[in-house]
């Protein structure tokens, strides 16, 4: 049917006829020529009716924005005065000897696809038309940009580095990576469901028992659990397994595989070995387990200045077992007015988000001088107020900001506190690309609302075999790769003795029944000669979201689900006939449309 891409056409290909289907982007009349800006997926290229031949024009001039053509002409040189510098295609026009409508539109366009319209859409409707919203070029290059993405992923390691690429079941049952999960009936054995894989993590771990070696998959993953603007239901890890590595040896090949998606997609060669940060540390200097290193405004702990002071606030969190810690602002003085810090302004809403009772502060004035209110003003002794400067690196003109309570609000509420001031400061350099490791996590984190512990990864994580001695403290042999202040991967070694996998399942609370009933399959094949395995799983759509510079991973998917956990294209989910949920022997909040009584009649 063609001959060439419209974007594909240079002056080599002057004097050739050309057969080109394709969108019009734009129609323009001339007083007698009409020129049509002719797209598909490679690009746009100029088409011009030809004036000698009236029906081209006829035909060329009937046609509308989106109407699907198939136009055969000869390849022209612009006269120099008409190059488009602005398109690859700019040196050169189609003279169109043959115009043929392949689809007209009927209907009134929801918005402009034009590539020549800026018009910001509504994400509702572009979701809604999310068809049409894939023709305009934001969505072309993203999509693109994925597909280099996985294509990168793959070539490194199937053809480099020996991976086999393995499908694992998506009607399975339940893995515990923290959410909740999809459930589908069954209804074959009424009662019984299948849940939908949070990850292939346990299968990934059979594959290495049943001797694969070097699994990955570009494998689907759902989640039922609170959306933000980086986490969808369900959403693509890179998934891998391999087996007889040591964590330096993944960690390596990992940073490899990133460099080398990095070199394909975008042509950066990344600085390696990629920096590290132990669990301990990152939440130390930026309350956060992700920390954004692209900036400073590192915290402080000042937990040791304010024990057994006067203000109450303070040193009442200290005598309860909390921290304080403080959060420097560069130039916060001029930027941060006291309204914003107390009740009511925007940064003391966002520390009350984070739990936290108040916003304590100190404004950094000349010569070493601070200024602040109420009742910490008469604990800042000279002494304090000195060694609070250095620690913080604090300079005339700063803010500093203070959380005090338990450890976990602190951090909590400094790191959001940092992030919306860092960014509202223009601290950030939006070209700079800053990958690092997080290791060293502890196994376990306390759960105060079911009070027990809870795998901080997943509980097939292994423990640092130096901790052994107490498995509730254990640091974990597990690493998080996080890109600019996201989580874009996470990994570990895995256990592979079922006695170990057996003290993991009790420290978070399973009784042998349970951990039977759950996971026998997986203890029982630890029986059966298994290699030390290790892994790691990326999420694809947080990635590609990073690399093309969208806010949101729906900007990175296809056919994403809105925050509602809908699908507006679609309108899924939706209700179904009561006849399919008697089928599954699965009882109801479904409202039939007509009543019972009139439908059973
Ligand atoms: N709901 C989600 N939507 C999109 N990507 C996700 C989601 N959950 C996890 N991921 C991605 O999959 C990777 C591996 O999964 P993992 O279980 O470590 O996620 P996680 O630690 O629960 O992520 P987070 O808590 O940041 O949402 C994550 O590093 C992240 O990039
Ligand atoms: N399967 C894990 C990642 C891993 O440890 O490989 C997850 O999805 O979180
Ligand atoms: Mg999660
Ligand atoms: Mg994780």
């Amino acid at each position: 049917m063609r001959t060439h891409y419209c974007g594909q056409l240079r002056a080599e290909q002057v004097g050739k006829t050309v057969t080109l289907c394709g969108w019009v982007d734009r129609r323009r009349d001339h007083g007698g020529v009409v020129f049509v800006d002719l797209r598909d997926r490679s690009g746009i290229v100029q088409v011009a009716s030809n004036p000698d031949l009236p029906e081209s024009f006829q035909i060329a001039d009937s046609l509308r924005n989106e109407y699907v053509v198939r136009i055969t002409g000869t390849v022209t040189q612009r006269p120099p005065e008409s190059v488009n510098p602005k398109l690859a295609t700019g040196e050169v026009e189609v003279l169109a000897d043959q115009i043929e409508i392949l689809s007209a539109v009927s209907k009134q366009l929801p918005f402009q696809v034009s590539t020549s319209e800026n018009e910001t859409v509504r994400e509702e409707l572009r979701l809604k038309y999310r068809y049409l919203d894939l023709r305009r070029p934001r969505m072309q290059h993203n999509l693109q940009l994925r597909h280099a993405v996985v294509k990168a992923m793959r070539r490194f390691l199937e053809d480099a580095q020996g991976f086999m690429e393995i499908e694992t079941p998506v009607l399975t049952k339940s893995t515990p990576e923290g959410a909740r999960d999809y459930l589908v009936p069954s209804r074959v054995n009424p009662g019984e469901w299948f849940a939908l894989p949070q990850s292939p993590q346990l299968f990934k771990q059979l594959l290495m028992v049943s001797g694969f070696d070097r699994y990955y998959q570009i494998a689907r993953c759902f989640r039922d659990e609170d959306l933000r603007a980086d986490r969808q239901p369900e959403f693509t890890q890179l998934d891998m397994e391999m087996s007889f590595m040591s964590m330096e040896e993944i960690l390596e090949l990992n940073e490899q595989l990133v460099c080398h998606i990095f070199k394909t997609v975008k042509g950066i060669d990344l600085p390696r070995p990629f920096p590290r940060l132990t669990y301990a540390e990152a939440m130390d200097r930026y309350g956060s387990d992700r920390p954004d290193t692209r900036f400073g405004m590192e915290l402080a702990d000042c937990s040791d200045l304010f024990k057994g002071c006067g203000f109450k606030v303070f040193s009442g969190s200290i005598a309860a077992g909390g921290i304080v810690k403080t959060l420097p602002v560069p130039g916060g003085n001029d930027a941060v007015s006291n309204v914003r810090i107390k009740p009511g302004g925007d940064l003391f809403a966002i520390a009350s988000e984070a739990g936290a009772k108040g916003l304590a502060f100190i404004r950094v004035r000349d010569n070493g001088e601070v200024d602040t209110i109420g009742a910490l003003k008469d604990s800042l002794t000279p002494e304090i107020t000195a060694e609070l400067l250095q620690r913080t690196g604090a300079q005339a003109g700063d803010l500093l900001l203070f959380g005090a309570g338990p450890a976990e609000i602190v951090n909590k509420t400094l790191d959001r506190l940092r992030l919306a001031l860092g960014k509202e400061l223009n601290l950030i350099d939006p070209e700079a690309i800053n990958l690092l490791w997080v290791v060293d996590f502890p196994m376990f984190e306390y759960n105060a609302d079911e009070q027990r512990l809870e795998a901080l990864h997943h509980p097939f994580t292994a423990p640092n075999p130096e901790d052994l001695a107490d498995i509730k403290t254990a640091r974990a042999l597990a690493y998080d790769i996080v890109l600019n202040g996201t989580e874009i991967g996470g990994g570990s070694l895995r256990i592979y003795q079922r006695d170990v996998q057996e003290q993991v399942f009790a420290a978070i609370g399973l009784t042998d029944e349970e951990a039977r009933a759950k996971f026998g399959f997986l203890l029982d094949a630890f029986e059966y000669g298994t290699p030390p395995h290790g892994g790691i799983a990326y999420g694809l759509d947080r990635l590609v979201s990073i690399l093309t510079g969208e806010d949101s991973i729906r900007d990175a998917i296809a056919f994403p689900k809105t925050q509602q956990a809908r699908c507006l294209l679609t309108d899924a989910p939706s209700s179904v006939e009561a006849k399919q949920l008697k089928e599954l022997q699965v009882a109801s909040t479904y409202k039939p449309k007509k009543p019972e009584a009139e439908a059973s009649a």
